[in-house]
């Protein structure tokens, strides 16, 4: 008589825990269709490239990795400047149009960059700010944008003169081998001893051969996380920890966090040793410069000094958050400015009126003098080139696109709303080729960012750099290692083509890069 109402109470709860599991299935099914129907709503509004169910437009972007950038081209004639579509099931925008950009970009609300980021660069730049959230974010922006003081790059610029020199000397020594070359590993190396030692205070030779294998870790981390990035089923972090991609980029993780570390302890260590010899010498000498060695040289201080200076006044601010900032800075400050300058020199050499009239600058400001070095004058007076850079930068913007998360709704007008729930993304390469502002849209005419001719465009119509509050904090410090590296560059050589325009394929990866690197012709110019 007992067993069965054992039974009956067994069968009951049984059927309690059915039906609540159910309940919260439709519930969460109910959530789910309204939060994307709504998504879907505004998107059909916002119609762009029609997509397959399940997948939506990946298949139009599988493939050879060059072609993307041809077909969003192709979209953006049929589906206008603003459209959207569904990678699987995330839904996009793509924004290509000055008004929308300027909606996004010049908000605070929109702050946040889209999910991918955290996804592929959390591991090694932590949550650092390119990659940081609202709140952390506006408080590390406001730590450290005085690092990027114009007086604190100013000091930097022995740095960039430096391995300009280093930069020509190998150049040289290549041009005796052969004259025609691809120049990226050279450029690259260059660019990646600059960050070091800015960022870290470090010297590590990449361009006569030092720490080879630090070198490696960097240029392989890029090149990893593109792979990670493009191949749908390394998103799932148990196939791709399986890969031996998976295996080489734990342990770069591992080594190059060891290498911060060790270039953290090492200046906190050097800074109390000099704190303790600057008291004793200021007891002596009550009034050296703050900055002043005790041979009296001026000592340069990297990010990392920069950094440890917050730390001093922000005990919040720990070892783990300078890491990943320096971090940042290695990752953000390399291969953009590495890229643009390889597409400078490819411009240069196809467009040998414009390398003319930059030459006839340089040679203005330097007569014929090859080896001083370029002052913070100099930088003010080399308009031209600036004009050259900055043209390049529109054509082949380093960072081809970025991504922001929408947590709230962004109308762009009375019909079309971004919806909260989308990713939106901004292309400077799509942006920069609006004919209505940029005519002749494919011609390298560095004219146009003359002031007369700049006068007017709207602002957020060039944003290589992004723009509004969250843009490029490294923007003036690229700036000027460019100039000091091509005023450099140009005194020695004249450029010619042996790649152009039409034989190299351009590849949008995390870095907008040419696909099998730039060969040129590098011309001794004769005189002494
Ligand atoms: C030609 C060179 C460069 C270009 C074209 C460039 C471009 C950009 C762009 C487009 C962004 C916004 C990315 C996004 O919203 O996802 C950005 C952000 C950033 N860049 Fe640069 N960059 C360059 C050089 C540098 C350098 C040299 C540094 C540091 C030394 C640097 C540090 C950063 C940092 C830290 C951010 C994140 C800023 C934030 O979110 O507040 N960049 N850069």
């Amino acid at each position: 008589m007992f067993e069965p109402a054992v039974n009956s109470g067994f069968i009951l709860s049984i059927v309690v825990h059915i039906s609540i599991f159910i309940g919260a299935l439709i519930a969460l099914l109910c959530y789910l269709t309204k939060k994307d129907a709504r998504i879907y709503k505004h998107m059909k509004v916002l119609s762009g490239p029609p997509g397959l169910p399940l997948v939506g437009n990946v298949l139009s972007l599988i493939g050879p990795h060059e072609n993307i950038l041809g077909t969003v081209l192709e979209w953006v004639k049929v589906h206008g400047t603003c459209f959207g579509g569904y990678l699987v099931n995330i839904p996009y925008v793509v924004v290509c149009d000055a008004y929308s950009v300027e909606k996004i970009l010049s908000s605070t609300t929109h702050i946040n960059k889209g999910n991918d980021y955290e996804k592929f660069l959390k591991d090694w730049l932590g949550t650092g700010l390119l990659t940081a959230r609202r709140e952390k974010w506006f408080h590390r922006r406001k730590l450290l944008t005085p690092t990027f003081h114009f007086k604190i790059l100013e000091d930097f610029l022995p740095v960039f003169n430096n391995h300009a020199q280093i930069l020509t000397a190998m150049l040289e020594n290549q041009v005796e081998q052969s004259d025609s070359f691809n120049i990226c590993p050279f450029i690259s190396r260059c660019t990646l001893d600059v960050i070091c030692e800015t960022a870290m205070g470090e010297k590590i030779n990449a361009q006569i051969g030092g720490e080879e294998e630090y070198v490696k870790m960097v240029t392989g981390m890029t090149d990893i996380l593109l792979i990670k990035g493009i191949t749908p089923w390394y998103r799932n972090q148990y196939i791709w920890n399986l890969t031996s991609m998976g295996k080489l980029e734990a342990k770069y993780l591992k080594e190059m966090h060891d290498f911060t570390d060790k270039m953290i302890r090492y200046r906190k260590s050097d800074r109390k040793r000099k704190s303790i010899s600057e008291r004793r010498n200021s007891n002596a000498n009550p009034s050296p410069a703050a900055n002043d060695n005790l041979e009296g040289q001026k000592t340069r201080r990297a990010f990392l000094d920069l950094l440890l200076d917050v730390q001093e006044n922000d005990e919040q601010f720990t070892d783990a958050d300078i890491r990943e900032e320096v971090d940042t800075f290695m990752f953000e400050g390399h291969d953009t400015t590495g890229a643009n300058l390889e597409w400078v020199i490819l411009m240069l050499a196809c467009n040998p009126e414009c390398q003319k009239l930059a030459y006839e600058e340089i040679q203005t400001i330097f007569g014929n003098d090859m080896d001083r070095d370029v002052t913070t004058g100099d930088l003010k007076e080399l308009k031209y080139l600036e004009c050259c850079i900055k043209e390049t930068l529109r054509l082949y913007p380093s960072v081809p696109f970025f991504i922001r998360s929408m947590d709230q709704d962004c109308a762009l007008d009375e019909r079309r709303i971004i919806p909260k729930g989308s990713s939106v993304v901004i292309s400077p390469y799509l942006l920069h080729r609006h004919s209505a502002v940029f005519s002749n849209p494919e011609k390298f005419d560095p004219e146009r960012f003359f002031i007369e001719n700049a006068a007017g465009r709207h602002p957020y119509a060039y944003v290589p750099f992004s723009a509004g509050p969250r843009n490029c904090i490294g923007q003036k410090f690229a700036m000027m290692e460019e100039k000091v590296l091509l005023a450099s560059l140009l005194r020695r050589f004249k450029l010619e083509p042996v790649d152009t325009v039409e034989t190299v394929p351009v590849v949008p990866d995390l870095i907008l890069r040419p696909k099998c690197g730039i060969k040129v012709r590098l011309v001794s110019r004769e005189m002494k």
